[in-house]
């Protein structure tokens, strides 16, 4: 009898980059492969939700991103002693396949990985190259893309897999429409911090849409703590109906509810606003790294699934006619649902499955 297939997973840092590591971590157990995931501190607060067949390895925390100067000084080293680490694990037990998903943990995995020509591929969830995955793209077999189109380097090709959305979210892939008659969900999403911009110029726009539209309206709006009050009682004061948190734990619901979506554009929220296939504004975080968010709208913009605004052109005057565009023309979010349903990945998880099992020679026991 064979031993199981061994995959190890490095990731790092946000959730970003953990939660579709995780979604491939129960894929894989599921196809009886064994499953290692690498990651540091920050990591490590975001692996609860993976199953507890999961061999966990924590790593020190190495990046220059944040720290002081000795902690910065010090990341070469770190960065060494982890290679050194990962090359011993490797050699002693060699993995069939390992998958990088961001993240400066990643780098001693994907460097062992590289060395001992074991298998290896990225995936990257934004429109742009992460700085860990941007030096590994070259060197890797495959670069798993969760946005399409992503921006690679010149000879490296991407496979689209999109990114893998939480399980609640497939439960809605393609929901119905609730369509523009009868009350008008809409939700606001500033990602998982919350977006102040958002709270300070959704509302105003809301309130001037006409009372014909104002009057059916929900309203989810996420604020961050520091602005909830203030936005719950500018609805209030405008007789709105609004639901105001810092949070939202069901989006997927309040998601399928929505006629139209006003949002940052961070990956996952993207993805599930095309898995469940609902007419979007997008607003990019204009401090992104690279403009990121604007990368990654820009492929459901194009499939016509959403209108792309960026932060320097938001004001709530146009905002509100935009908004009024798509309330007030089932034409046009009925084609905004089939472009964001058509730039939708449901499959995400599947597709990152395969790349592993086509790059581990499907040795599934
Ligand atoms: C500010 C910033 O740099 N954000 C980055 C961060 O995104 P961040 O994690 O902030 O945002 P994402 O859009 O990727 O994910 C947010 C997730 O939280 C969910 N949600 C949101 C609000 C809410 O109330 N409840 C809820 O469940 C959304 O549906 C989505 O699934 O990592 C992403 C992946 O690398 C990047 O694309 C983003 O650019």
């Amino acid at each position: 009898m064979s031993a199981a297939p061994h995959l190890v997973i490095a990731a790092g840092g946000t959730g970003g980059h953990m939660f579709p590591a995780q979604a491939l971590a129960e894929a894989m157990l599921e196809r009886g492969w064994r499953v290692t995931l690498t990651t540091d501190a920050r990591g490590a607060r975001y692996t609860g939700g993976f199953p507890s067949a999961v061999t966990i390895r924590e790593m020190p925390s190495a990046t220059f991103a944040r720290g002081g100067a000795l902690a910065k000084a010090l990341v070469p080293f770190r960065l060494a002693a982890g290679l050194l680490t990962a090359l011993g694990r490797f050699l002693s037990d060699r993995p069939t396949v390992v998958a990088g998903f961001g993240g400066y943990p990643s780098i001693p995995a994907l460097g062992a990985a590289w060395a001992l020509r074991i298998p290896r591929m990225i995936h990257e969830q934004n429109g742009v190259l992460g700085r860990v995955n941007e030096v590994f793209a070259p060197r890797v077999d495959r670069v798993a893309c969760g946005t399409w189109p992503t921006a690679l380097p010149s000879g490296v090709v991407g496979a689209r897999t999109g990114n893998p959305v939480r399980s609640a979210v497939l439960d809605r892939a393609g929901a119905p429409y609730p369509g523009l008659d009868g009350d008008l969900g809409i939700l606001v999403m500033g990602g998982s911090q919350g977006a102040r911009i958002l709270s300070e110029i959704v509302p105003e726009a809301i309130t001037r849409l006409p009372s014909s539209i104002r009057d059916r309206l929900a309203v989810s709006h996420q604020a961050r703590a520091e602005d909830e009050a203030r936005v719950r009682e500018h609805y209030e004061a405008a007789g709105i109906r609004a639901t105001v948190r810092p949070f939202f734990d069901d989006v997927p619901k309040r998601l399928a509810e929505a006629a139209l979506v006003v949002s940052r554009a961070g990956a996952s929220s993207v993805a599930d606003i095309s898995v469940v296939g609902r007419p979007s504004i997008l607003i990019p975080f204009a401090a992104a790294t690279a403009d990121h968010q604007t990368a990654n709208a820009r492929g459901l913009a194009e499939a016509g699934g959403a209108l792309l605004i960026q932060e320097s052109e938001l004001d709530p005057a146009s905002l509100s006619e935009h908004m009024l565009a798509i309330l007030t023309t089932p034409a046009t979010a009925d084609r905004m649902r089939q472009g964001a349903l058509s730039h939708g990945m449901p499959d995400a998880t599947d597709r990152l499955v395969s790349l592993v099992e086509e790059l581990g020679g499907k040795g599934t026991p």
